[in-house]
C-alpha cells in the first residue's frame, strides 16, 4: 500500500505539476505554431511548384488544363460503363463500334453524328482544350448527346483511361480525328502539336495494337503534309517530305508513324488528307469563320498574297463531302491483322485525298461572304507572313473515288451559303 503523501509535498507537486503543465502547453503551442509555419510554407512550395510546372498559362497551353485528371474522375464506377456501353453499341446488324477522338470538335462531331445515324455505335473522346472557345465545343457535345452519343472527356494521352475504354468496349473501328489543328498556331504553341499530333498518336496506337480485337483505325492527316510540292494537282503519289510548317511535319510524322504501327503490329490504317474543311458548326481559328465575323462586325481583314503578288488559294472541301469520305473510309477498311499485340499477317495501309479539286482565291472567298451577307468587307491584301501557309492547294482524289466513291459535290459558295444561314 503506499504511503499517504505530505500534504505540503503534495501542494508542492501540484504546483510543479501546474508549472510543468504551464511549460509544457507553452511549448506545446509553440511546437505547434511551428508545425503549422512548417506546413504553409510546404503547402508554398507545392503551390508554386504546382504552378510552374503549369506555366504557360492555359490560354497559351490550352493541352495542360486537365491532363490525366480524367483517370481519376472516370475509369470506374457501372454507371459510367453502362453509358460508355450504351453509346458505343450499334443498332443494325454488323453495325460498327466506333471510337471517334475529337468528337466534340468541327469533323468529329459531323461524323459521329452521321454514323450514329446510320445504326453504328458510337464512342466519342475529346479533351474539350482551349484551343478555340471551349463553348462551341460543349454545344457539339449537347447536339450528340441529343442523339444518345456519350463524350468522355480525357487527352489522347491519357494511357490508363483509354486501356480502360477498350477493356469496357471491343470497338471495331477508331476514327482518329482529335488534333491540334491550325497551320499558323504552330508558331505561337509548337508543343501542343508534338503533344497532340504525335505523342498522342502514339499512345493510341499503343493501346489499339494490345486491344482484343485490335481496331481499323482512320485518321486525319493533312494536304499540308504535300508542303513545297510544286506538282498540281496534289497526288498521293506526289513527295511529302517537305513540309512548310511544325503542323505539316506532325502530320507527316504521323504518316509514318501509322506505317510503323501497320508494319510491326499488323494494325489496319487508313489516313485521310483533309482539304481546308469548312461549313456549319466550323472552327473559328479558319479563315472562313472568323472572315464572317469580322466583316459583320465592320473590322479590317487580311487578305494574303503570295511574294510574287499572286493570289492564294486553297481547294476547299464542304463537310458533308468530307463525311461521307469518313465512313466511306470506315466502310472499306480491312480489319487488323494482330493479336495479342503481334502481327499476324500482312496488314491494308492507305492514304486519301479528300479535296474537292477545284481551288478557289482567297480573294474568291471574300467575294462570295461580301455577297451572302450582303456587307463590304474591310480588306487588307498584304504579302503572306512567313508563317508556315502554303500558296495553293488543290487535290487530285482519284484514288479514293476509286476505292470508295468519294465525289465532292458542294461547290465553295454553296457551302458557304449554308454555313452563312
Ligand atoms: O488543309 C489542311 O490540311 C489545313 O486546312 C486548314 O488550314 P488552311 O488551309 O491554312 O485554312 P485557313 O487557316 O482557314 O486559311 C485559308 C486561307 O486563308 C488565308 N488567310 C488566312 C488568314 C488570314 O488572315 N488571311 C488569309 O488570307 C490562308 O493563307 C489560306 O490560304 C486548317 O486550318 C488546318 O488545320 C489544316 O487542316
Amino acid at each position: 500500500m503506499a504511503p499517504p503523501l505530505d500534504t505540503s509535498k503534495t501542494s508542492k507537486l501540484e504546483r510543479y505539476n501546474s508549472y510543468l503543465r504551464g511549460v509544457h502547453s507553452t511549448k506545446l503551442l509553440a511546437a505547434s505554431s511551428n508545425l503549422l509555419f512548417r506546413a504553409t510554407l510546404l503547402i508554398a512550395l507545392v503551390l508554386i511548384f504546382f504552378f510552374t510546372l503549369n506555366y504557360p498559362p492555359l490560354s497559351d497551353n490550352p493541352h495542360h488544363h486537365q491532363k490525366f485528371l480524367s483517370s481519376a474522375f472516370y475509369g470506374s464506377g457501372a454507371s459510367w460503363e453502362k453509358q460508355v456501353r450504351h453509346s458505343s453499341t450499334p443498332r443494325r446488324p454488323n453495325g460498327f463500334s466506333v471510337l471517334v477522338t475529337g468528337a466534340g470538335g468541327f469533323v468529329g462531331s459531323h461524323c459521329a453524328l452521321a454514323l450514329k445515324k446510320r445504326g453504328d455505335g458510337v464512342l466519342g473522346l475529346d479533351n474539350f482544350n482551349s484551343y478555340y472557345d471551349p463553348s462551341l465545343k460543349r454545344a457539339r457535345q449537347a447536339l450528340l448527346s441529343k442523339h444518345q452519343i456519350f463524350i468522355v472527356e480525357a487527352d489522347l494521352n491519357d494511357g490508363p483511361l483509354l486501356s480502360k475504354l477498350f477493356d469496357v468496349v471491343p470497338f471495331t473501328h477508331v476514327l482518329h480525328l482529335a488534333a491540334q489543328a491550325g497551320v499558323r498556331y504552330a508558331m505561337r504553341n509548337p508543343q501542343s502539336y508534338i503533344s497532340s499530333n504525335i505523342a498522342g498518336l502514339v499512345n493510341l496506337l499503343e493501346i489499339a495494337k494490345s486491344a482484343q480485337p485490335q481496331p481499323a483505325i482512320v485518321w486525319a492527316s493533312s494536304s499540308s503534309v504535300y508542303g513545297l510540292n510544286t506538282q498540281n494537282p496534289f497526288s498521293e503519289l506526289h513527295r511529302t517530305d517537305q513540309p512548310a510548317s511544325l503542323y505539316a511535319a506532325t502530320k507527316k510524322a504521323g504518316e509514318e508513324i501509322a506505317h510503323t504501327y501497320n508494319h510491326i503490329y499488323g494494325l489496319s490504317i487508313t489516313g485521310l488528307r483533309f482539304f481546308t474543311v469548312y461549313g456549319p458548326w466550323g472552327r473559328p481559328d479558319m479563315a472562313y469563320f472568323f472572315f464572317t465575323k469580322d466583316i459583320l462586325q465592320g473590322k479590317p481583314i487580311n487578305i494574303y498574297k503570295t511574294h510574287d503578288e499572286k493570289d492564294v488559294a486553297r481547294d476547299f472541301t464542304y463537310i458533308d463531302d468530307v463525311v461521307k469520305g469518313c465512313l466511306g473510309a470506315l466502310d472499306t477498311s480491312e480489319k487488323s491483322t494482330g493479336s495479342g499485340g503481334k502481327k499476324r499477317a500482312p496488314a491494308q495501309l492507305r492514304i486519301y485525298n479528300l479535296g474537292n479539286t477545284s481551288p478557289v482565291s482567297v480573294a474568291k472567298l471574300v467575294a462570295i461572304l461580301e455577297g451572302l451577307l450582303n456587307v463590304k468587307a474591310k480588306k487588307h491584301v498584304i504579302k503572306m507572313p512567313r508563317n508556315g501557309d502554303v500558296p495553293f492547294t488543290h487535290a487530285n482524289v482519284s484514288l479514293a473515288y476509286e476505292d470508295f466513291g468519294y465525289k465532292p459535290t458542294t461547290d465553295l459558295a454553296t457551302g458557304l451559303r449554308k454555313f452563312v444561314k
